[in-house]
C-alpha cells in the first residue's frame, strides 16, 4: 500500500488516533510529573499528576487493549518524521513544563473527540481528566513562573539590607517600604532576639509586603520559618544547616544563600545548589563583631574565580558584606564586586541618602550577562 494511502477503515483509523494520543498524554503527563517531583519537590503537585496519568490508565481500559495495539502502524504513520523547530528546542525546565503541558491538554482533547465514535463513557472520562489538567496545569506553570521571577530579580540585585523584627509590625513593614523606595532589591528579616512566634509572623507579613513592593524577602538562619512564612529564600551559615537539607525544607524555586568567608567555601557553594553567597567580612562593622577579616584581598580572590567559570551554572551571584558603606563602598567595588549586603548603613535615618550612594556607585560595575529566565536545578 502506498504510504499516501488514507486508511480504508475509519473506525481502525480512529484506534489509531486514540492509541497515539493516549501515549502522547501518558508521556506528557509522567514529563510534568518528574518536575513536580524532582526539580519543585513539589507533594502536593505529584499527588495529583501521578492520579491524572493512572486515572488515564483507568479510562484506557474501556477500550479494547488489542484493537488499540493492532491500529498501532508507527511505520506509515506519515507524522513521525515532521517536526517543527521548537519540538527540539528545550532550553530550560521552564520550556519543557509549557510543552508536556500543551501536548498533554491537546492530546485529551483528541482522546475525548474521537473516543466519542467509540465509546461515550470513555469520552465522558477523558473530558473529566481534561478537566482537572486545566487546574493542575495552571498550578504548576505558576509555580515554575514564580520561580522564575524570584531568580531574574536575584541576579539583577546590587543593594541588599539586613532588618531586624523591629519594636512592632507596623514599624517593620514602614522600613520594608523605605528601604524598597530607597532601591534596596533584597531584604533579609535577621533577628536573633524575638521568639519563633513573633518570628514567624513577622516574617509572613514582610513576606506580602516586599513582594507588594518588588523586593526579594529572604529569612536568615531558618529555613523552617522561610518556608512556613512563603518568603522568596533562607540564608544561612557554614555553622547551620548544610544547603543541601535546607534546600529540602524550602524547595527547588526558592532562594537559598551561603555565607563564605573563604575561596574554599566559594568552590563548595558554587558546587552545592546555594543560589547567592556572602563574602566576608570585609570590614569591622557595629553589627557583629569578628576575630578575622578576609577583607577585600578574599573578594579579589572571588571576582577571579567567577570571572574564569566556564559556565553560568558555575557562577553565582556573590555579595560583600561587613562593614560596607558610603564611605569605603568605593574599596569594595575596585576588587570587581558589583552587589554589597548591609546593615549598620542602611539602619539609621540616614538609610536613603546612603542607599543613593551606595547604588550609584555599585552601578559602575557590570554585572555578568545571566539567563536568569532558566531554573537551574
Ligand atoms: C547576605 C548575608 N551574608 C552573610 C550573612 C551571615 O550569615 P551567618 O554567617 O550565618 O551569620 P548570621 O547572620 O547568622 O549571624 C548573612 N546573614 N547574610
Ligand atoms: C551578619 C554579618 N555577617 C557577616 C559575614 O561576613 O558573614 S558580616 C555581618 C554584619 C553585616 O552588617 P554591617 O553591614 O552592619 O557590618
Ligand atoms: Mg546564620
Amino acid at each position: 500500500m502506498s504510504p499516501h494511502r488514507p486508511t480504508a477503515d475509519p473506525s481502525k483509523a480512529c484506534m489509531r488516533i486514540l492509541d497515539a494520543n493516549a501515549n502522547r498524554a501518558a508521556e506528557g503527563l509522567r514529563t510534568l510529573e518528574e518536575s513536580a517531583r524532582f526539580v519543585l519537590c513539589a507533594h502536593a503537585l505529584t499527588a495529583d499528576l501521578k492520579s491524572l496519568r493512572h486515572d488515564l490508565t483507568n479510562a484506557m481500559s474501556r477500550l479494547s487493549r488489542v484493537e488499540l495495539l493492532r491500529a498501532r502502524d508507527t511505520g506509515r504513520d506519515v507524522g513521525t518524521t515532521t517536526t517543527t523547530p521548537g519540538e527540539q528546542s528545550r532550553t530550560d525546565i521552564v520550556s519543557i513544563v509549557s510543552a508536556a503541558t500543551g501536548r498533554t491538554q491537546q492530546a485529551l482533547r483528541c482522546l475525548e473527540e474521537y473516543g466519542k465514535t467509540i465509546d461515550g463513557v470513555f469520552a465522558a472520562s477523558v473530558e473529566q481528566i481534561r478537566y482537572r489538567c486545566y487546574d493542575v496545569f495552571a498550578s504548576l506553570e505558576l509555580v515554575f513562573m514564580a520561580g522564575n521571577r524570584r531568580h531574574a530579580r536575584l541576579h539583577d540585585a546590587r543593594l541588599y539590607a539586613l532588618i531586624d523584627a523591629s519594636e512592632n509590625e507596623q514599624a517593620m513593614i514602614e522600613r520594608i517600604r523605605l528601604l524598597a523606595d530607597a532601591g534596596v532589591d533584597i531584604l533579609q528579616l535577621r533577628d536573633r532576639h524575638v521568639d519563633d512566634r513573633t518570628l514567624y509572623q513577622r516574617a509572613s507579613v514582610g513576606s506580602c509586603v516586599a513582594r507588594e513592593n518588588d523586593v526579594l524577602w529572604i529569612v536568615n538562619d531558618r529555613a523552617d520559618i522561610a518556608a512556613a512564612s512563603s518568603a522568596d529564600g533562607v540564608h544561612v551559615g557554614q555553622e547551620e544547616l548544610p544547603v543541601a537539607e535546607v534546600r529540602r525544607i524550602v524547595g527547588a524555586d526558592a532562594i537559598v544563600g551561603l555565607s563564605t568567608h573563604d575561596i574554599h567555601q566559594v568552590r563548595e557553594a558554587f558546587a552545592s545548589t546555594a543560589d547567592y553567597i556572602g563574602c566576608g567580612p570585609v570590614f569591622p562593622g557595629q553589627t557583629k563583631q569578628f576575630e578575622h577579616f578576609p577583607g577585600c584581598e578574599f573578594l579579589r580572590e572571588v571576582a577571579t574565580e567567577t570571572s574564569n567559570a566556564q559556565h553560568f551554572a558555575q557562577v553565582r551571584p556573590a555579595f560583600a558584606i561587613g562593614g560596607i558603606g558610603p564611605s569605603n563602598v568605593c574599596d569594595v567595588v575596585e576588587t570587581g564586586f558589583g552587589r554589597i549586603a548591609v546593615t549598620g548603613a542602611l539602619s539609621g535615618s540616614s538609610a536613603r541618602e546612603n542607599a543613593a550612594v551606595l547604588r550609584t556607585t555599585l552601578e559602575t560595575v557590570a554585572l555578568p550577562e545571566h539567563s536568569a529566565a532558566a531554573i537551574t536545578p
